[in-house]
């Protein structure tokens, strides 16, 4: 894995996307993958869902329990969550390891952006985690960061919410949480990954063919190992 890279030895890959299209298999696959090369990989999936306090806190909002709360206020949860792991996740690049993040900064701009209807206040938050997550935390940046997206379709038949049981989601007892339960908030959020613009580091990869049909886990994984060895070149 030699593409270009503002981390000193490792490289930081992120996962990225709306709920429920595959993202945590996928970062599965690409670290099993990358470990039968050989590769030395650590894996992080935000928010925690190790049972750390600030990661239990998240999950209690996921779950409801404290009703409405300020995008903005509730933004910088998820900030301190991803600090709280910043030293691992440093430790780990400097010992030249793949890291391989499920969820990152991204996340946190699309998703508590989209629950704001004024623009200026979106791109005010925007603004104020790019500033506090990459410049006062000094999170590493991502090297690559991979968006999946889906149809409109996808969220309308509540696709998102089809899942098999996942010991990860214990930390809000497997139920759908207040994110995935509501359907304007997640066509906001995939269309905010649908438009963002594509770079060097950031390419997104539609879950579904041209005609609508899912791809199949192979195939997404085949297309996302296809962008690393683009990059690699
Ligand atoms: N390409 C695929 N085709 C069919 N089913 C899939 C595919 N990829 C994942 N799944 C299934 O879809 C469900 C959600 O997958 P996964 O947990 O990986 O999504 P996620 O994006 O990480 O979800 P969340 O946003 O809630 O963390 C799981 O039951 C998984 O087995
Ligand atoms: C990391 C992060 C996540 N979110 C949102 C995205 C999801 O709706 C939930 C929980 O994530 P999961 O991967 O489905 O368990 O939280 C967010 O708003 N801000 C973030 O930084």
């Amino acid at each position: 894995m030699n593409f270009s890279s503002s981390n000193e030895i490792g490289r930081l890959i992120v996962i990225e996307g709306g709920d429920g299209l595959g993202k945590s298999t996928q970062a599965r696959a690409l670290k099993d993958r990358l470990e039968s090369e050989g590769k030395i990989v650590k894996e992080y999936d935000f928010p925690s869902k190790s049972g750390t306090p600030i990661g239990r806190l998240i999950g209690d909002f996921l779950m409801g329990k404290f009703g409405d709360t300020s995008p903005e206020f509730l933004a910088l949860a998820f900030a301190t969550d991803r600090f709280s792991q910043r030293k691992h996740i440093k430790d780990d690049l400097e010992k030249g390891a793949i890291v391989v993040c499920d969820r990152y900064v991204l996340s946190n701009i699309a998703f508590q952006t989209a629950k704001l209807d004024d623009f200026e206040r979106g791109k005010e938050l925007e603004n104020l985690l790019i500033w506090l997550e990459y410049g006062e935390f000094a999170l590493p940046r991502p090297d690559l960061e991979i968006v999946l997206t889906a149809t409109d379709a996808y969220y309308q038949e509540g696709s998102h919410l089809l899942r098999t049981d996942d010991p990860k989601r214990d930390y809000i007892s497997g139920a759908a949480d207040i994110h995935e339960g509501s359907s304007s908030l997640q066509l906001k959020v995939n269309s905010y990954f649908r438009e963002l613009p594509e770079a060097v580091n950031r390419k997104k990869i539609a879950i579904e063919d041209e005609w609508g049909i899912r791809k199949s886990i192979d195939k997404l994984h085949g297309l996302i190992w296809q962008v690393l060895g683009e990059l690699s070149h």
